[in-house]
């Protein structure tokens, strides 16, 4: 399997996973927050699905797997506990369907990476299957370097970039003033909120002509 990075954007794509146990609701976990309608193909749910299912999250199917409950799927998710059905749902994939199969990566097109997210900051990890426990570890010991701090911090570097975009400066001092808000001493919102000032001024003047 060579697999390539990409962030997708899922919003209102129709999701399908088949099972409803602990990997089920992992994914369902990822999929609504990435604003994809998900629809449950099940016997049983978790009590974690049972939730969302209550809560009107997801559609539940209570029923076993046949062919025709994935036909209009943007991403299939095939998480049964038995390899036959699940062998059967990647034989119902159509070829342009992404197709993750949990429990045999190799049948599938798309793998799930551990991953974190600080506001506009999100950090994955892949070991293209070889051990997802160690990728879960990696993810833990990031955390640990990006904390909680990052999202006002991106924001603040969003927000920067788009005034000193519509700045006067030549574009080559612009790159090197970017890369300067990089440097540990921005992390100080004081600082970050002087900045700003200083960018606005810039982008004002731009706007000017
Ligand atoms: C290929 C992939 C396919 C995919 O699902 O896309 C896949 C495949 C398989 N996982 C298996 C087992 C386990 N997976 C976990 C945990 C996670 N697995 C995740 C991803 C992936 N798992 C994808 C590759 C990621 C990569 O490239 O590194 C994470 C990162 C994300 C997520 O699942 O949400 C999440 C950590 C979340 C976090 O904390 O961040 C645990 C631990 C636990 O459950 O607590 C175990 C039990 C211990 C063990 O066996 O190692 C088995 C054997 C099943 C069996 O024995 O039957 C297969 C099948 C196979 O090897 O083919
Ligand atoms: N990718 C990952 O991170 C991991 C993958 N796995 C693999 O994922 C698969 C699922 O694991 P778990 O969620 O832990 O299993 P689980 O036992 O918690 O859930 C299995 C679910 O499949 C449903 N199911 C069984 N037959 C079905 C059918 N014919 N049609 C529809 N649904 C059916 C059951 O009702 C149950 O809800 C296994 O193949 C396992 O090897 C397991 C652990 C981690």
């Amino acid at each position: 399997m060579a697999v390539t990075p990409l962030m997708i954007d899922l919003t209102e794509q129709h999701a399908v996973i088949v099972g409803g146990g602990r990997v089920a609701e992992r994914r369902a976990a990822t999929l609504l927050a990435g604003g994809a309608f998900v629809t449950v193909i099940s016997p049983h749910l978790s009590n974690g699905l049972q939730r969302e299912w209550e809560k009107g999250q997801i559609l539940w199917k209570q029923k076993l797997f046949e062919a025709t409950d994935i036909y209009d799927a943007f991403i299939v998710i095939v998480a049964t506990d038995n390899p036959k059905v699940n062998e059967s749902v990647i034989n119902a994939a159509s070829p342009n369907m992404l197709v993750n199969a949990a429990g045999e990566a190799e049948q599938g097109n798309v793998v799930f990476p551990s991953f974190f997210r600080r506001g506009k900051l999100s950090i994955s990890v892949s070991t293209n299957g070889a051990s997802p426990q160690l990728s879960a570890k990696i993810k833990k010991d990031l955390q640990g370097i990006y904390s909680e701090n990052y999202e006002g911090y991106l924001d603040f570097l969003a927000e920067s970039r788009k005034l000193i975009k519509r700045s006067r400066l030549d574009p080559h001092y612009q790159q090197l003033l970017l890369k300067e808000l990089l440097s540990e001493s921005f992390f100080d919102e004081n600082k970050q909120l002087s900045a700003m000032v200083w960018f606005r001024k810039l982008a004002k003047e731009g706007e000017a002509g």
